[in-house]
């Protein structure tokens, strides 16, 4: 099993450390009860909450806007707002979302949060250099932590991982939902956490609290401020594209030169089996997301009875942001207008605010580790979906496809969590073993898990659910590790459908499919053609094309590669086909949205589609931004 590894290699340079180990030593209590003395940030004393308040509420910039939105009032509105009505309201919001850390609740946190991570994790990995790294940087610059984010799990290792390493607690951007939690919302905002309300708006005066909150913790820079540039937990288990409001405002305080310099940390978790697993396919079938509750959340323990192998936290190596912006920023202009007054980012803010943000989902891809049952999922969703019910398919085929799948993969440069010195047999059964809400094992081969597997009974819609539900969470499990063939993979399409060679219509169609799936893979934005270039070399470095001053060609030694990586994308090709057909022919007709739905699930019906992906909200949400992007409106 995975347990008999407690170190494992992500480079050669690269160690990780299961920081679960030491339990057999160190008791829960004595782990919540240790002494935490992180180094000061500049040698300065820490800045309490209400310090931190009191900074954002009688700053010039909150007053300023006050006035403008107490003068902005509507002329036919009876009631003039005065001063301090408008300064109320401000205060509310920072009622509302200021965080209000205090050590005793980590404690606390850390109590529960350890013996919780016991029980369900085997191990959790940990890069030292990574953290060591981090711990300096904290004592320097402010730092801006920045996580993938695929469950909930995510937030609560990382403050668990910097209170076991003695780093500065994080403050950390929440979703308001949280906050309303009884008792465990003041917990977590006891814990760090600051909750901003979703959908914001045009609200200026909620804007103008939030942005000036977040500036001040920058320039204060007290504490590492952690978010997630994702916005929310990624349904699909996918990179998703980067929101720019928090990153704007983080970047802000450099641009105007109120600091030197802020450092980025991306920080990727992989998980080899994530906690909400199921709850998120159900999501992507159209379930809605159970309302954060606490009764939810004690309902939830029997997660406890669950084993959810091992989980990796790869921390990126941080990222100045004034050496990354030199040569794309001109800071001069800020001092044109005082640094008090509202700003809008203007074009080239934003642009550069866009590009770090893209750039650092990208090396959050890069530092994830992609585990044998990511791979495995690739193999399996080749297999045609009935025969993958019915006849299952040869765990010998399975191992042999999935090891050949292992050796493509570090071609291509990933960083695997492949288990040294346990024989790979052992990692096949342990990985089915560990997925068996996905798969099972019944005399020598592998199937899609059904309910009669599961003992239950249940009619036939559910049946139906049930297997889309597995399909959706293999879908998910599969696209862990797409980063790392999707360059390769959109390079292969395009020498399919374009069947030329010739490097510049190859770069064309490679661009373009770019475009159409941007909401599905996360590319950096002017960087097409470094990514056309990544893919030529990979494809070239395992052997599956020649690759000359203008031409592509296939190579006869492996032509199993670029197979594979069409079939690859094929789901998703599929998932867009129907859709881009009916919406070209309909262009006239005007289909309405709702109408296109109903048209996904027809065409699933009647065969025409062979992917149950396409039954996920995500990729009709995403088929529809595609479509409204390259100006075909649905
Ligand atoms: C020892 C162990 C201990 C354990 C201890 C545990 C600790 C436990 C802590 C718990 C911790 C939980 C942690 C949960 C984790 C999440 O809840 S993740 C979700 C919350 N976090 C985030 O979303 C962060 C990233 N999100 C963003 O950056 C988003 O942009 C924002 C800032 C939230 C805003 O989102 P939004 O409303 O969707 O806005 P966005 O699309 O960015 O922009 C909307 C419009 O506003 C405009 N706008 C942008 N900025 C501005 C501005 N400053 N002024 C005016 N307008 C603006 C935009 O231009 C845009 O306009 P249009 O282009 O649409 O015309
Ligand atoms: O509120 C969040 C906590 O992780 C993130 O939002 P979602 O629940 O929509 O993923």
């Amino acid at each position: 099993s995975y347990r008999v590894l407690d170190k494992v290699h992500l480079q050669d340079e690269e160690e990780f450390v299961d920081i679960l180990e030491d339990k057999r030593h160190c008791s829960d209590l004595r782990f919540a009860l240790r002494t935490f003395s992180p180094p000061p940030y500049k040698g300065a004393p820490a800045c309490s909450s209400a310090e931190l308040n009191q900074a954002v509420l009688e700053s010039q910039y909150l007053r300023y806007v006050i006035n403008e939105v107490r003068l902005s009032n509507p002329k036919s509105c009876n009631h003039v707002k005065r001063d301090f009505e408008v300064r109320d309201e401000a205060c509310g919001i920072m009622r509302e979302m200021s965080q209000n850390l205090q050590l005793r609740f980590i404690r606390l946190l850390g109590f529960v949060v350890r013996k919780v991570f016991k029980r369900i994790f085997s191990a959790i990995y940990v890069n030292m250099e990574g953290l060591q790294a981090l711990q300096q940087a904290t004592q320097e610059c402010p730092v801006i932590l920045m996580p993938n984010h695929r469950s909930y799990i995510d937030f609560l290792v990382v403050s668990y991982i910097l209170f076991n390493y003695d780093i500065p607690m994080p403050v950390i951007a929440s979703g308001i939902s949280l906050a309303g939690m009884k008792i465990v919302g003041e917990m977590l905002r006891r814990s760090g956490a600051f909750f901003i309300r979703r959908a914001i708006g045009s609200d200026k005066l909620y804007w103008a609290v939030l942005s000036e909150y977040v500036r001040t913790i920058v320039r204060k820079g007290f504490a590492p401020l952690e978010f997630f540039v994702e916005g929310l937990r990624s349904r699909t288990l996918k990179s998703l594209p980067p929101k720019l409001g928090m990153m704007n405002m983080i970047l802000e305080p450099f641009f105007k030169g109120e600091v030197y310099d802020v450092t980025l940390l991306p920080i990727s978790i992989s998980y080899d089996r994530v906690l909400e697993e199921s709850l998120l396919a159900h999501e992507l079938l159209g379930f809605p997301k159970p309302r954060e509750s606490t009764a939810g959340l004690l309902k939830a323990s029997r997660v406890l009875q669950e084993n959810y192998g091992c989980m990796h936290v790869n921390f990126g190596r941080p990222l100045s942001v004034r050496q990354l912006c030199e040569g794309k920023i001109n800071r001069c202009q800020y001092n044109l207008t005082p640094r008090d007054l509202p700003q809008k980012p203007n074009a080239e803010a934003q642009a550069c605010g866009s590009w770090l943000a893209h750039m650092i989902v990208r090396l959050q891809e890069e530092g994830a580790l992609t585990s044998p049952w990511s791979l495995m999922a690739c193999v399996l969703l080749q297999v045609p979906t009935a025969a993958l019910t019915e006849e299952g398919l040869l765990f010998h085929q399975l191992t042999e496809r999935t090891l050949w799948l292992r050796k493509l993969a570090l071609d291509f440069r990933a960083h695997l969590n492949w288990p040294e010195k346990v024989p790979d047999s052992d990692v096949m059964s342990s990985t089915v073993a560990l997925h068996r809400s996905v798969v099972c094992r019944k005399a020598g081969r592998v199937y899609l898990t059904r309910n009669d597997e599961l003992e239950q009974k249940h009619s036939m819609e559910e049946d139906m659910m049930r297997t889309a539900a597995a399909l959706l969470m293999l879908a998910s499990y599969r696209n862990q590790c797409l980063h790392v063939f999707v360059r390769p993979a959109l390079l292969a399409l395009a020498m399919s459908v374009t069947k030329s060679t010739r490097k510049d219509e190859l770069l064309t169609c490679f661009c373009f499919l770019q475009e159409v799936f941007s909401n599905e893979f996360v590319f950096i934005p002017g960087q097409s053609a470094q990514d056309f270039e990544e893919a030529c070399s990979l494809l070239h470095k395992c052997k599956a094309v020649h690759v000359g001053q203008w031409e592509v060609t296939d190579s006869d030694t492996e032509p199993e590669v670029l197979s594979f990586l069409q079939e690859l994308l094929k789901p998703f090709i599929e998932s867009y086909q129907v859709p881009f057909i009916i919406c070209v022919a309909n262009y006239c007709l005007q289909i309405r949205w709702l109408l296109f739905g109903l048209f996904l699930f027809i065409y699933f019906f009647l065969g025409e589609l062979h992917t149950y992906e396409a039954l996920s909200s995500d990729m009709q949400k995403n088929v529809l931004s595609s479509l409204r992007r390259l100006g075909i409106r649905p």
